[in-house]
C-alpha cells in the first residue's frame, strides 16, 4: 500500500462534488493501492448537506477511504492537502455564457488560492472545475505565487472526452480506439477541437470518418456547445461527466497517460505554440512520473491557428476583466 493521499473537494455538497467523492473513495482516481483522506469544503448553509454525503461515504464501506472531514473553513480544508479539486462555484443557467460567472465566482478562487498557499502540502496539485475554469485557475495561481505555477490546472478533459466520444460514435467504434486528438484554448464555445493528428484504430481520423464537412462543421459545434446542450436537456449543467473528466485528469497526472496517446490539459503556458506565458489554455500533453509535458512540434494549419488565437484572446479578455474586478493578483 502507498501512503495515504489527502484530497480536498470544494463544493462537496454540489452535483459534481457528490459524483466525485464516491469515485475517489472507491479508488477510481488513484488506484487500488492508494488510501485517500477526504477534506470536503462547503459554505456554511451547505455543510449539513455535505455531512449527509460524508455519512453516505461511510456507508459505502470503502476499504481505501481513511478519513473524511467536512468543514466551512478553508484553512482546515486545505491543511496538508496533496490534491485539490476546486468545484465550489455557481453553475451557469440557460442563456448565460460561462464568462458571465466571473464576477460571481472569481473571488472564491482568490481566497482559496491564499488558503492553499498557507496550508497545503508542498506537493499540492490543484484542478479548477468551477467556471469560468481557465480564468479561475489563473486567479488561484496568482493568489499562491510561491507554489510552482505548473501545479494549477483548469479542467478541459471534459471537452477532450466529448470530442473523443463524438468521433467514436461517428466511426462506430469504442472511445478507446480514438487517440491523439486534443482541444485548444478556452473551456468555452470558442474552444478548438483538433483532429489533424488524431487516429481511430490505425487510420487517421480524416480517413476513418471520411466526411470533411462533418469534421470541420457539426463535430466542432457539437463539442464546443455541449455544455449548453446538456443544460437544455437536463435543466442543470453537466455533473457526472464533469466529475468523471476530473477523475481522468487527476488519475493521469498521478499514474500517467496511455502509451502512444495524449490528452488535453490547461495549465499556465510556458510559451508553447506561441500561447502567451501564464495563459491557462488547452494544449495536448503527456503525463509520466507525476509530471506533464506539452506535446510540441505539431503543425497548425493557418485557419486553425486563427481560431486558437481567438480563443486565447478571449482568455486574455477574461483575465483583464478579473484584474478590473480586483480578483486577479489581489
Ligand atoms: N470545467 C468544466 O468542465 C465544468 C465546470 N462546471 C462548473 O462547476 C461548478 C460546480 O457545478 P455543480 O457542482 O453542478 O454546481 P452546484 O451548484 O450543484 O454545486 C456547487 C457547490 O459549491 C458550493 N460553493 C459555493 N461557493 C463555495 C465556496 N466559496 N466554497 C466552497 N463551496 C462553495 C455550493 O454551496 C454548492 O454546494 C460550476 O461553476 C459549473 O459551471 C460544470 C461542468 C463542467
Ligand atoms: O456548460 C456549463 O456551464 C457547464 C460546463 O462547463 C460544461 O458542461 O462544459
Amino acid at each position: 500500500m502507498n501512503a495515504p493521499v489527502r484530497i480536498t473537494i470544494t463544493g462537496a455538497a454540489g452535483n459534481i462534488g457528490y459524483a466525485l467523492a464516491f469515485r475517489i473513495a472507491s479508488g477510481g482516481m488513484l488506484g487500488a493501492d492508494t488510501p485517500v483522506e477526504l477534506r470536503m469544503l462547503e459554505i456554511p448553509q451547505a455543510v449539513r448537506a455535505a455531512e449527509g454525503t460524508a455519512m453516505e461515504l461511510l456507508d459505502g464501506a470503502f476499504p481505501l477511504l481513511r478519513d473524511v472531514v467536512v468543514t466551512d473553513d478553508a484553512t482546515a480544508a486545505f491543511d496538508g492537502a496533496n490534491m485539490a479539486l476546486l468545484v465550489g462555484a455557481m453553475p451557469r443557467k440557460a442563456g448565460m455564457d460561462r464568462s458571465d460567472l466571473l464576477a460571481a465566482n472569481g473571488a472564491i478562487f482568490n481566497e482559496q488560492g491564499k488558503a492553499i498557499a498557507e496550508n497545503a502540502a508542498d506537493d499540492i496539485r490543484a484542478l479548477v472545475v468551477g467556471n469560468p475554469a481557465n480564468t479561475n485557475a489563473a486567479i488561484l495561481r496568482a493568489a499562491a505565487p510561491d507554489v510552482p505555477g505548473e501545479r494549477f490546472h483548469a479542467l478541459m478533459r471534459l471537452d477532450h472526452n466529448r470530442a473523443v466520444a463524438q468521433l467514436a460514435q461517428r466511426a462506430g467504434v469504442s472511445a478507446g480506439e480514438v487517440s491523439r486528438i486534443h482541444v485548444w484554448g478556452n473551456h468555452s464555445n470558442t474552444q478548438v477541437p483538433d483532429v489533424a493528428h488524431g487516429q481511430i484504430g490505425t487510420k487517421s481520423v480524416r480517413d476513418a470518418i471520411a466526411d470533411e464537412a462533418w469534421l470541420d462543421g457539426e463535430f466542432v459545434r457539437t463539442v464546443a456547445t455541449r455544455g449548453a446542450a446538456i443544460i437544455d436537456a437536463r435543466g442543470a449543467s453537466s455533473a457526472a461527466s464533469a466529475a468523471s473528466a476530473a477523475i481522468d485528469h487527476m488519475r493521469d497526472w498521478a499514474l500517467g497517460t496511455r502509451e502512444g496517446d495524449w490528452v488535453t490539459i490547461a495549465r499556465p503556458s510556458q510559451g508553447e505554440y506561441g500561447i502567451p506565458e501564464g495563459c491557462i489554455a488547452g494544449v495536448p500533453a503527456i503525463a509520466r512520473d507525476g509530471e506533464w509535458s506539452v506535446v510540441t512540434g505539431l503543425e497548425l494549419a493557418p485557419a486553425l491557428r486563427q481560431r486558437i488565437d481567438a480563443s486565447v484572446a478571449e482568455l486574455q479578455d477574461e483575465s483583464a476583466q478579473a484584474a478590473q474586478l480586483g480578483i486577479l493578483g489581489a
